[in-house]
């Protein structure tokens, strides 16, 4: 008989606890040491601050900067508070640091010794990328579970495996993509897959584009990559910034945690409707009128509405100057224009040269018809031109300083003023962009606004603004000198910029800092943009954002099978050859972290029988819950079904979708419907309350985010909106767990089998 070789389960199971306790007691010692940190940087900025209030000018700023340098280390060591190490690597014997743990930031012991790797770092590169397929030097990767500030259990993968030792895995990350949902993104460090990885090291230089799938975890890619590359580029990109662009203000708020979570402050965030400082772009367009706004025929649209602003009257003018009378050819006004225009420079700044050019001639006539001498009495009489009332008001007439809010709205609220500069749209096309009230800004107008703001150019220079820029850059440089000092004497602090330490010093800081300034200056230059759901730009905000973006160092992460702006992207391809050419590179993402595949498999019937040609990512794991069709009788039926969900839901978060806002069944009546009869509290008061256990939303508004039970109203009704088949599409893959689908008219195709 032979004996068994395999230890018994009592040994092993006592055999892990022994390795949970040396591992518990091995973050511990990380934790003391992130508190002995905390404790010293604290000390450091109290000693800093006590002596503040003394000493020369210089001193304190001095001092000042050293504040800086201790505050941000500070509130960096407090982020990390949560699960401070995650993940333990071990590597072939002869490598060097064979063992090494893996965490949110790296730390080194009292001799200088590291005892923490940070997760951007190359050192751990590997706990992301091996395999068992290509173990690189890898042995084993271990998570390991934590709860507060204790290791609960491991999950070891042995990628090259000993005698005896089982290949095991997966559990942290199917433990991580079926926990219930919190209404908030969480980060995904101690997980992120090979696939993924690659991605968010991928060199920063010119436009990458994600491709994936729903679920596929591209939001998770696109924010631990601006992670990765403030850490990898942290001088270059602590100045420039990076901008973060995300589809919707709900959707910032859904993602707004996992950045500071990984350390990281100094983003800005932003929708597109925001990228325009000074406009709140808070209406809605039809889709006639996105589709129109989107396209790039509205640039000539533009140029032409600006250059209509540059007018040559038909007759000449008269003036009458203190009892001389003259008078102003239209060639004259003319030929000033064509100068004008000649400088290529923008309406507002080249109308420095109109002006100039038309009092010249008016000058030129005055002197005549007085009899005066031009040499001596020249600049007088254009003094007096200058202050003359009527001259002012010709002179405006004819080219007067725009702003792009007025030139737009100007288009919008007269049809016959669109139709002189748009020809080249339809009556119908013109038709959608009239509105009664011009000024409710849309985001579809914002890139509008913003291609006038180039083509207008600022309203004035003024002297102040110059003066301001000049004192400002002295400061910096000043500043720039005291960081390289401090880096000289080994105090250095990547995450403190000259520009900052600037602002504190003149006093304008913190509101001073690089993310507040770049977020409030139309004209700033990027060193990096991220694009979220980038499909749904259109041609227009594509000049837009490439505009803010200079050097083209761009991540666009989107899904064209999801597009649901009319304007938006029907292919990569097609959406950047105006912005790019072909100059960009396409990764794609494949697996599907967030739903199951008994229901992946409903949207991805749904998108073939749409003929809607896209791979629809592989779900991870196969799921439990069978999705379900009900009939819907009315919004009784909605209210019932609901709170049957309701009661049965252990943990986590539902949400209800229906096609549209408004109408008996759209979300604002659900939303009334289902309060009334749920407890207090328990639905979201609006679609922009994320923490509520049950919300009501349209389909549009669902974009993005994810539930863990999901309540789809009348899908036909989904499938009539402008490009209906990806909007339902992205219903449905929504949910992490349960789908159910009330209907009333018959299935779409694709969901007939439910
Ligand atoms: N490596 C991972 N480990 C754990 N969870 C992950 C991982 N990758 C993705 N997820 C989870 O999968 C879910 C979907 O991710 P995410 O929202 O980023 O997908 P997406 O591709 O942006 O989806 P959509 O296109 O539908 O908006 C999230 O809950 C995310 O945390």
């Amino acid at each position: 008989m032979s004996q068994s070789t395999e230890p018994s389960v009592t040994d092993r199971d006592a055999a892990e606890a022994g390795e949970v306790a040396r591992e518990d007691a091995h973050v511990g010692t990380l934790y003391a040491r992130l508190d002995a940190l905390r404790e010293q940087t604290a000390a450091q900025l109290a000693e800093v601050r006590r002596t503040l209030a003394t000493g020369t000018h210089q001193n304190r700023f001095e001092r000042d900067a050293f504040a800086t340098l201790y505050e941000d280390r500070l509130s960096q060591l407090w982020s990390v508070e949560n699960r401070l190490c995650f993940g333990r690597l071990d590597l072939r014997e002869g490598t060097q640091d064979p063992r090494r743990y893996v965490g949110r930031l790296g730390l080194a012991d009292e001799r200088g010794t590291q005892i923490l790797v940070d997760w951007r770092a190359p050192a751990a590169q590997d706990f992301y990328q091996a395999t068992a397929a290509a173990p690189r030097d890898v042995v084993r990767r271990r998570h390991l579970l934590t709860a507060g500030r204790h290791v609960t259990g491991l999950d070891d993968e042995v990628l090259v495996a000993a005698d005896g030792e089982r290949t095991t895995g997966d559990a942290a990350l199917l433990a991580a993509v079926t926990a219930p949902r919190t209404g908030r993104m969480g980060d995904i460090v101690a997980t992120i897959q090979a696939e993924q990885d690659r991605v968010i090291r991928a060199s920063d230089r010119g436009v990458l584009v994600v491709q994936g799938g729903p679920g596929t975890g591209k939001t998770a890619v696109a924010l631990h990559r601006t992670a990765f590359l403030l850490y990898t580029h942290r001088d270059r990109l602590a100045r420039s910034g990076v901008l973060l662009l995300g589809p919707s203000p709900v959707f910032l708020r859904y993602v707004e945690q996992v950045l500071p979570a990984l350390g990281e402050t100094g983003v800005v965030t932003q929708t597109l409707g925001e990228l325009y400082p000074g406009v709140l772009a808070r209406g809605e367009d039809s889709p006639e009128a996105a589709r129109v706004k989107g396209s790039l025929r509205m640039v000539d649209v533009l140029d032409a509405a600006v250059a209509a602003r540059e007018r040559v009257p038909e007759a000449p003018l008269r003036f009458d100057l203190d009892g001389t009378r003259v008078q102003l050819r239209p060639e004259a006004i003319a030929s000033a224009r064509t100068r004008a225009r000649r400088t290529r420079k923008p309406h507002n700044v080249a109308r420095v040269t109109f002006v100039r050019e038309v009092l010249n001639s008016l000058v030129n006539a005055l002197a005549r018809a007085r009899g005066v001498d031009l040499g001596e009495e020249r600049e007088d009489l254009v003094a007096e031109l200058r202050e003359d009332r009527d001259v002012r008001r010709e002179v405006n007439l004819c080219w007067m300083p725009l702003t792009p809010e007025k030139v737009l709205a100007g288009l919008y609220a007269d049809p016959a003023r669109l139709e002189a500069v748009a020809p080249q749209l339809s009556p119908r096309d013109r038709a959608a962009l009239h509105r009664a009230d011009a000024t409710a800004w849309t985001e579809a107008d914002v890139p509008l606004l913003d291609e006038l703001a180039e083509l207008l150019g600022p309203l004035e220079e003024t002297a102040t603004a110059a003066r301001a820029a000049a004192d400002r850059e002295e400061q910096i440089a000043y500043a720039r000198k005291v960081l390289e000092d401090f880096e000289a004497s080994g105090v250095g602090n990547p995450l403190v910029s000259p520009e900052l330490l600037a602002d504190r010093f003149s006093g304008t800081g913190p509101s001073g800092t690089v993310a507040e300034r770049a977020a409030a200056d139309r004209t700033w230059a990027y060193g990096h943009v991220v694009v979220d759901e980038a499909q749904e730009l259109s041609a227009m905000a594509w000049r837009l954002v490439e505009r803010r973006c200079p050097s083209r160092s761009m991540t666009l992460v989107g899904d064209v099978a999801q597009t649901s702006n009319p304007a938006g992207a029907r292919s990569w391809a097609q959406a950047l050859k105006p912005v790019v050419d072909d100059r960009w590179r396409l990764e794609e993402l494949t697996v599907n972290y967030r739903t199951p595949a008994k229901i992946s498999r409903v949207a991805a019937d749904v998108l073939r029988s749409a003929g809607i040609a896209a791979n629809p990512p592989t779900p991870v794991r196969e799921g439990e819950h069978d999705p379900v069709a009900v009939p819907l009788t009315g919004l009784e039926s909605v209210v019932e079904h609901v709170r049957d969900r309701f009661a049965a839901l252990d943990e986590g978060r539902i949400a209800v979708v229906a096609a549209e806002e408004h109408g008996p069944l759209g979300s604002d009546a659900v939303r009334a419907a289902v309060a009334a009869v749920l407890p207090a509290g328990a639905v979201a008061a609006s679609p922009d309350d994320l923490d509520a256990t049950v919300s009501v939303l349209d389909v549009h508004r669902a974009k993005g985010l994810e539930f863990d039970v999901v309540v789809l109203l009348e899908p036909a009704a989904v499938l009539r909106r402008p490009r209906g088949a990806n909007d339902l599409y992205v219903a449905l893959t929504r949910a992490t767990q349960e789908l159910h689908v009330l209907h009333a008219e018959p299935l779409p195709r694709g969901m007939d089998h439910l």
